[in-house]
């Protein structure tokens, strides 16, 4: 299968390394990437052929993955409007809708909309994928193997949920970097130095996040093995309650699926 991306930047090559590491030929993989800088570190890293502008060559690919930013995508893929055909095009911008790109792509139907998250360069990824009526099985499986090959995938039934699926796991590595930030620096204010409190920090979040995947049990009933009654987490649990931590995550949650959707409007008016 030949995949291009169009935009080289942080996504993409998450993307890319990904997929590279997985076993997919560098030989089949392609990126038109505007910065030469950009480029020749795909093409070093990677070995993968980077262009600065589409030929035909790149246009010769099986999935197309538009990985531009929202606010740079209807310039960006001005120059293939009218010139797909079979391929599967797999936009990955937050926000943007799948009608208003195939408006942008001259008619283009064979659309996915596909919200990954970097954790994706070590496999590790969790991408939320939606599709167009007009795709058929052999298309979504396509795009369901790009992104498969980089972490798991779940199809949505409807695309507004794909701005969920950004509030939630696209934009969600940055909050638990934020937590892990935020650990480590109440560890360095107790006095350990910055070594000691990011490694005490980075190891419980991987840790507790392995024990909660492997476990058959609810977060809930994980956390409540960690609270003995009357003991420090307890304290530390009273804290975040009467800081109201939960509702703190749900409106940052909610905030971001706000702004997907306010991106898809604004840009779509274009
Ligand atoms: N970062 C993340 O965690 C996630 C991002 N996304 C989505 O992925 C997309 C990319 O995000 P991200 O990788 O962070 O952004 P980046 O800005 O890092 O990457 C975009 C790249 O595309 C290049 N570019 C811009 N215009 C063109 C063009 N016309 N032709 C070719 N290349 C072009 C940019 O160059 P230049 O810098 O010179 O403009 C840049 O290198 C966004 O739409 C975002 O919503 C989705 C999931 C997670
Ligand atoms: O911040 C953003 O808009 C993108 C989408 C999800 C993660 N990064």
């Amino acid at each position: 299968m030949k995949i291009t991306f169009l935009g080289g930047g942080n996504m993409a090559a998450a993307l890319i390394g990904g997929l590279v590491k997985q076993g997919f030929a560098a030989a089949d993989l392609q990126v038109v990437e505007l910065s030469a800088e950009g480029r020749s570190k795909l093409q070093g890293d990677f070995g993968v052929r980077a262009v600065e502008a589409f030929d035909e060559q790149a246009l010769a690919c099986d999935v197309l993955v538009l990985a531009v930013k929202p606010q740079q995508m209807k310039v960006a893929v001005a120059p293939m409007a009218g010139r797909l055909d079979q391929q599967i095009v797999v936009s990955i911008a937050a926000g943007l809708r799948l009608a208003d790109i195939s408006r942008w792509l001259g008619g283009h139907t064979r659309l996915v909309r596909a919200m990954p998250n970097t954790p994706a360069l070590i496999g590790a990824g969790i991408t939320g994928l939606y599709a167009d009526a007009s795709v058929g099985a052999e298309g979504r499986e396509a795009a369901a193997r790009v992104l498969n090959a980089v972490g798991s995938t779940v199809w949505v039934p409807e695309e507004a949920q794909i701005d969920g699926v950004t509030a939630v796991s696209g934009s969600g590595p940055a909050y638990v970097f934020h937590f892990i930030e935020c650990l480590q620096a109440a560890g360095e204010s107790l006095g350990f130095d910055e070594a000691t409190a990011r490694k005490l920090a980075l190891e419980t979040v991987l840790g507790a996040a392995r024990l909660a995947v492997d476990s058959d049990e609810a977060p809930a009933v994980l956390r409540e093995r960690v609270t003995s009654k009357g003991g420090t987490t307890a304290a530390a649990l009273a804290s975040f309650a009467a800081d109201g931590f939960p509702a703190i995550v749900t409106r940052a949650v909610a905030a971001a699926e706000a702004r997907g959707r306010e991106l898809g409007e604004q840009l779509g008016q274009d």
